[in-house]
């Protein structure tokens, strides 16, 4: 137990820790679930997780509203280049590799984002998820259904809610290059090759999931709380059934 807690990322904010050590019994029981069906012994999930799909360009305000949602709703943050900038910190065999793809503004191959964000979902308490800047192309989002599925002995699994955050590209370049976070790729020659990447291969994404009716389109300009005003809704009909 105390060893699982003290592993997770430190892309995991102290809410979330303190939110998972007190929801003990919850995803837990259904990775152990998991783990017995692997063994051919099938046990009752208590509860089914909750996949919310955070997407937008970059610099459009995705993690500053996960943040709120984390402490609003109580949801377990998970973001997709947090785990990835943790592999290039932790000088593990895919960190060059990674660190190269940041800096190119190309997008990681799914088999190693998807076992990052498996690893991080197993170890969690929590049932209810926000995947931050995951799926990021077509690929990406068939790996993750197909691991989703096979967990849940279903076929089609998909995310219950994708939040698109829509912002004009200008305002989009003026945010990341005044993050002021020391990061690789926050840099105009990036950003650019970033916004083609997006425009390429996230809003296929994105309007796949607008097809399917799970797409929420929040417009991300304004101050942070007007923006989460447009959020909170979302959730909150969701409460009462999610817990
Ligand atoms: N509504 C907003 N107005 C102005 N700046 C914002 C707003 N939301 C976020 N920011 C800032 O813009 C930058 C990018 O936000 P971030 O949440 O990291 O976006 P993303 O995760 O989509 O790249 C950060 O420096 C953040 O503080
Ligand atoms: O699923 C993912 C998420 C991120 N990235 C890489 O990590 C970078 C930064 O992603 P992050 O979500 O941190 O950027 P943000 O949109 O928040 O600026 C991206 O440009 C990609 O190179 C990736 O390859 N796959
Ligand atoms: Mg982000």
């Amino acid at each position: 137990m105390w060893r699982r807690v003290a592993s997770l990322s430190s892309s995991v904010s102290s809410s979330f820790l303190a939110q998972t050590a007190s929801r003990l019994n919850t995803w837990e029981s259904l990775t152990t679930g998991i783990a017995q069906q692997a063994k051919g012994v099938i046990a009752p999930k208590e509860k089914t997780p909750f996949i919310t799909f955070v997407l937008g360009g970059p610099g459009s305000g995705k993690g500053t509203q996960c943040i709120k949602i984390v402490e609003t709703f109580g949801f377990a943050h998970l973001s997709a280049g947090d785990l990835l900038r943790r592999e290039i910190a932790s000088k593990s065999a895919d960190g060059a590799m990674i660190l190269n793809t940041i800096k190119e503004g190309k997008i990681v191959p799914s088999q190693v984002t998807v076992k990052l964000i498996q690893k991080e979902m197993e170890l969690s308490y929590n049932h209810k998820f926000l995947i931050d800047g995951f799926p990021r192309t077509e690929e990406n989002r068939v790996s993750f259904e197909r691991i989703l599925s096979e967990w849940q002995s279903q076929i089609g699994v998909e995310p219950n809610v994708v939040l698109f955050f829509d912002c004009p590209e200008e305002e989009m370049v003026k945010r990341v290059l005044n993050r002021n976070e020391g990061r690789v790729d926050d840099n105009l020659e990036t950003i650019k090759k970033r916004l083609t990447v997006f425009q390429a291969l996230s809003l296929p994404v994105i309007n796949y999931y607008s097809e399917k009716g799970k797409l929420y389109t929040i417009k991300a300009i304004g101050t942070e709380d007007e923006i989460f005003e447009q959020v909170r809704p979302i959730f909150a009909a969701f409460e009462q059934t999610v817990g």
